[in-house]
């Protein structure tokens, strides 16, 4: 593994909500890991006015209580702020001054990561006052650039922002992250596909009969109703990390595990995908919100009702779709995808369903069901793969029942904690490996795909969306969208809270 190297991370938005509650808890992690590099320093940007006392005071109140103190206060310590007016150039010679200040008291080279960690509207302004003080680029040091979702609202969007970021910074500077990349059981569909000789020569349309995925949420918009009323489940969780998911699940495999080796893969799925045409999407794709329930008697608010949300609003909480992708390899093969708030629980899972074996042996004789394998891969909670076959049932004759062969991460005799998703990204980017961030003409790709549904939902209000009441599965008619049956209801057991099931 590469070391991350000597560096100042510079996070601008660093008096906002993402900082506290996940950039500084995974910088902390990695400093526990003793991942980080010993010349690193942190520097918050934004318009608050604060010290770098004051910084590292506000930050210390989203540190574990536990924490080691000496490790706390080494962590601390590689922390500084500055406050400029983040929309300014003329604040920027300033920003410089620093940088350079604080390399040299701590000997720190001249390498700068950037995290674009403001709201979207900057994420062309702050490249373009980094590149009027020449901190883009150096013969020296290295010069990188982290964006944080959204990358864009549809497509034209995205194509401004993608070409705005490049003019500023070459491809290879910029780290687009989709937080799905960073969770280890997503990087582990790579490896359960090529490194286990029994699933690569099945992975295809000969034996998969279809895949779902789904990604479900227990919570509603919480208070982020202003920000998600503009956003819906296809912008907010589809366009960006289902697609992602699918990317992983169905790409060739690459020719090296290096960065473009990969994205190559992800962009050639997103090409392959038959495009849903603005008159088919209320046959493939099925629109849900929330409405007011009870859920264990305690009376739950509609979407309508949430604070930032328009009480008339059309914005989707909940997506199904149905969707074919052209290629050799999974010709005639349906994909399901499924996401929502306020569903039963909180899991995110790919399920492989294998097709039946072509003549039921046990059926006739022993009036018995024909099991199908399924090969469930969960990517959260309870990380795990299950593979479900049949089993003949103990005792006379033939008949079968579907069972299930299960892997827990938490059951590995030497079990690590997983990092978080943040944790993994922010090394790899530190490393220079830009494998599990998103490139950008695939981000472009996945919004060409989604922008006819979009579309759709604009043009044509007699487009149904669905309400479901909140804590239930979706709308009943996303079910009509799976042929022979229905969707996985994934829990076995289902935590107190129902915030949580078992595989
Ligand atoms: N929070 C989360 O869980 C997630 C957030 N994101 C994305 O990360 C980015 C940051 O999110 P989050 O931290 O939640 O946002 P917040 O609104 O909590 O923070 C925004 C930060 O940007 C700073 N800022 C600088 N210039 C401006 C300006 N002109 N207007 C408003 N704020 C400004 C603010 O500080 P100041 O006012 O001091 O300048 C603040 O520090 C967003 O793009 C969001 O979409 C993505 C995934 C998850
Ligand atoms: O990006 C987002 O992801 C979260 C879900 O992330 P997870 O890691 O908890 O699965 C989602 O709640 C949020 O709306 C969205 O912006």
């Amino acid at each position: 593994m590469k070391q991350a190297e000597s560096h100042i991370l510079v996070i601008f938005g660093a008096s906002g909500d993402l900082t506290k509650r996940k950039l500084i808890p995974a910088l902390l992690e990695l400093e526990k890991q003793n991942l980080l590099p010993d010349a690193l320093a942190v520097l918050g940007v934004s318009r608050t006015n604060l010290s770098d006392r004051e910084f590292r005071q506000r930050m210390t109140e989203f540190l574990g209580k536990n924490e080691d103190e000496k490790l706390v206060t080494k962590f601390l310590d590689r922390l500084f702020y500055q406050s400029i007016s983040t929309s300014e150039s003329y604040d920027y010679p300033v920003l410089k001054d620093r940088l350079l200040t604080i390399a040299k008291e701590k000997a720190i080279p001249e390498n700068f990561i950037f995290y674009l960690s403001t709201p979207p509207q900057l994420y062309e302004i702050i490249p373009k006052n980094l590149a009027s003080v020449d901190l883009n680029k150096s013969d020296d040091g290295f010069r990188r650039l982290i964006v944080e979702k959204p990358f864009g609202t549809d497509l034209n969007s995205a194509k401004e922002l993608n070409k705005n970021l490049l003019n500023y910074f070459a491809e290879n500077q910029i780290y687009r992250i989709d937080h799905y990349l960073g969770k280890e059981s997503v990087q582990n569909l790579l490896v359960t596909r090529f490194s286990n000789g029994i699933f690569e020569p099945i992975w295809n349309h000969n034996f998969i009969h279809h895949v779902e995925i789904t990604s479900a949420e227990s919570l509603g918009v919480e208070n982020r109703g202003g920000y998600y009323d503009h956003s819906g489940a296809m912008r907010d969780m589809v366009q960006n990390h289902l697609l992602q998911l699918v990317g992983m699940v169905a790409m060739e495999p690459p020719v090296v595990v290096e960065a473009d080796a990969i994205r190559n893969e992800v962009l050639k799925v997103f090409q392959s995908l038959r495009p849903i045409k603005e008159e088919e999407v209320e046959k493939y794709v099925i629109r849900g919100q929330y409405i007011e329930s009870h859920i264990k008697n305690e009376l739950v608010k509609g979407y309508r009702q949430e604070e930032g949300v328009d009480p008339e609003s059309r914005t989707e909480t909940f997506l199904a779709m149905k969707f074919f992708i052209d290629n050799w390899r999974w010709a005639g093969v349906p994909f399901y995808i499924r996401t929502g708030k306020k569903l039963p629980t909180r899991v995110t899972e790919v399920v492989i369903h294998f097709k039946k074996t072509p003549h039921h042996l046990f059926g006739n004789q022993y009036n018995t069901e024909q099991t199908a394998n399924q090969l469930v891969i969960r990517i959260q909670p309870d990380e795990g793969i299950l593979l479900k076959f049949g089993m003949k049932v103990p005792g006379a004759g033939f008949r079968v029942q579907s069972v299930n062969m299960d892997f827990h991460y938490e059951d590995l005799a030497d079990a690590q904690r997983l990092p978080a998703a943040y944790e993994r990204l922010l090394l790899d980017c530190m490393q220079g490996d830009a494998t599990l961030y998103s490139r950008g003409d695939a981000v472009e790709k996945a919004w060409e795909y989604v922008q006819p549904i979009m579309n759709a939902w604009q043009n044509n209000a007699e487009i149904p969306i669905y309400g479901y009441p909140a804590g239930t599965w979706g709308p009943d008619v996303a079910d009509q969208l799976v042929e022979d049956g229905q969707w996985r209801y994934p829990c076995k057991n289902l935590s107190n809270d129902g915030t949580y099931c078992e595989l």
